[in-house]
């Protein structure tokens, strides 16, 4: 199989339509996809793209690797495309590029409908700190060469850096950057191509949020993770529930009911005190164990009758709730709820895993035959 053909089934197989189990903490089974296509090159991508200075790296490193934000200040800039695979450590099974400032699409070493065949979302920084008329005219020309090559791209505008900016600026600046992109695109008669604008700063909780809608997109079963989520908080009298993937802090689903951001924040702040407090206190004397296990409960009375309720799903995902005092008085009713609702997730993700044997067993010796299959974490690999 060429490369060409190989990537264009890689493409077209993208869709995080399996969900994979992982969540006993027997012993591991092999990474029988791992063992079968090693290059890491094969998982799904999102690239991070823009000018340079624009934040990319900083969005990257504080959003995967828990580095503060003040850190970034000294991030050396980028000069090759940086593959940053986080599936070992997280639910999110994908690939982050990150890409030089200026990547020049007429470089014949750059292999640009090569890596756009194999990515499920490209973001796009725009430093909104800056002027921006040669953002948006780089911004134009990467998504239409993106689009052509596969339309099923995700394109996500990140309009960062906003934590300088007033709150009317920051809504100004984002209804002109969002008007000038859409204009482009009409004047290309690429109406289709579909942008998303978030206003993201690396100083608050914005990046995580709009991280979280960018990974959502990109599950298949989300529906049946909210529903889950629904019926969970309907029958426990919780107000909002959210499904965190501990280690970036990205919520992959939530119940239906809006979020307001400060909810999330709070059940962020919630990790990252039971992470901290458990790094401290839950680990063996000897300092082996794990700070986030099948154990990992958590319950906080805040002072204003509200309590936050966090529980283990998963190796990877956990279960944050908000709920009233008075809800919480039926806490029997609620750990059964939970129980049931953390085994039809575990359903859920053990669909995809029979589903996914069957594949493998029914895989032909034919080095061709490329067959779709999903991860310990959740997100499809391809198999070649
Ligand atoms: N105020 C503010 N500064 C930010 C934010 N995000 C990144 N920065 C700063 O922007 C500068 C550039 O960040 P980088 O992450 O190195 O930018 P980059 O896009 O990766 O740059 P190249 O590697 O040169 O392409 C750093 O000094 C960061 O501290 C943000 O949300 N707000």
């Amino acid at each position: 199989m060429s490369d060409h053909e190989y990537e264009e089934q890689l493409a077209g197989s993208f869709g995080v339509d399996t969900f994979s189990k992982d969540f006993d903490y027997g012993v591991e089974e092999p990474d029988t996809e791992e063992t079968l296509s090693s290059s890491t090159d094969s998982k799904p991508r999102i690239l991070l793209m823009g000018l340079r200075r624009s934040g990319k790296s900083s969005i990257q490193k504080v959003v995967f690797h828990k580095m503060s934000p003040n850190e970034t200040l000294f991030l050396e800039s980028t000069n090759k495309i940086y593959k940053d695979d986080i599936s070992g450590s997280s639910f999110v099974n994908f690939q982050i590029w990150d890409f030089p400032g200026q990547v020049d699409f007429f470089d014949p070493t750059f292999d640009y409908e090569m890596i756009f065949r194999g990515t499920g979302a490209l973001i796009f920084v725009i430093d909104a700190q800056d002027d921006y008329v040669e953002a948006l005219g780089r911004l134009h020309l990467t998504v239409t060469r993106a689009y052509r090559v596969n339309p099923n791209i995700n394109f996500e505008v990140f309009v960062h850096k906003v934590d300088g900016l007033s709150d009317d600026h920051k809504i100004e600046t984002q209804r002109d950057i969002h008007q000038r992109a859409n204009d482009d695109l009409a004047d290309a008669s690429l109406e289709k191509l579909h942008l998303s604008f978030y206003l993201t700063s690396i100083y608050d909780h914005s990046i995580f949020e709009a991280f979280s809608k960018v990974v959502q997109k990109l599950i298949s079963q989300l529906p049946t993770l909210e529903n889950l989520l629904n019926i969970f908080i309907s029958n426990s009298g919780i107000e909002k529930a959210f499904l965190f993937d501990v280690v970036s802090k990205i919520y992959i689903a939530t119940d239906s009911s809006p979020v307001d951001m400060q909810s999330y924040e709070l059940c962020c702040d919630m990790i990252d005190v039971v992470i901290d407090v458990s790094c401290i206190y839950g680990l063996k004397e000897d300092g082996t164990g794990s700070a986030y296990d099948k154990d990992s409960l958590a319950i906080i009375k805040l002072n204003n009758t509200t309590v936050l309720y966090l529980k283990e799903v998963t190796k990877f995902l956990s279960l944050v709730c908000i709920l009233r005092e008075e809800s919480f008085e039926k806490k029997g009713l609620i750990d059964y709820n939970f129980h049931c609702f953390r085994k039809a997730i575990h359903e859920v993700f053990e669909v995809a895993s029979v589903a996914r044997k069957g594949l493998l067993s029914m895989q032909p010796s034919s080095p061709c035959t490329t067959v779709k299959s999903t991860a310990l974490n959740g997100t499809p690999r391809v198999l070649v």
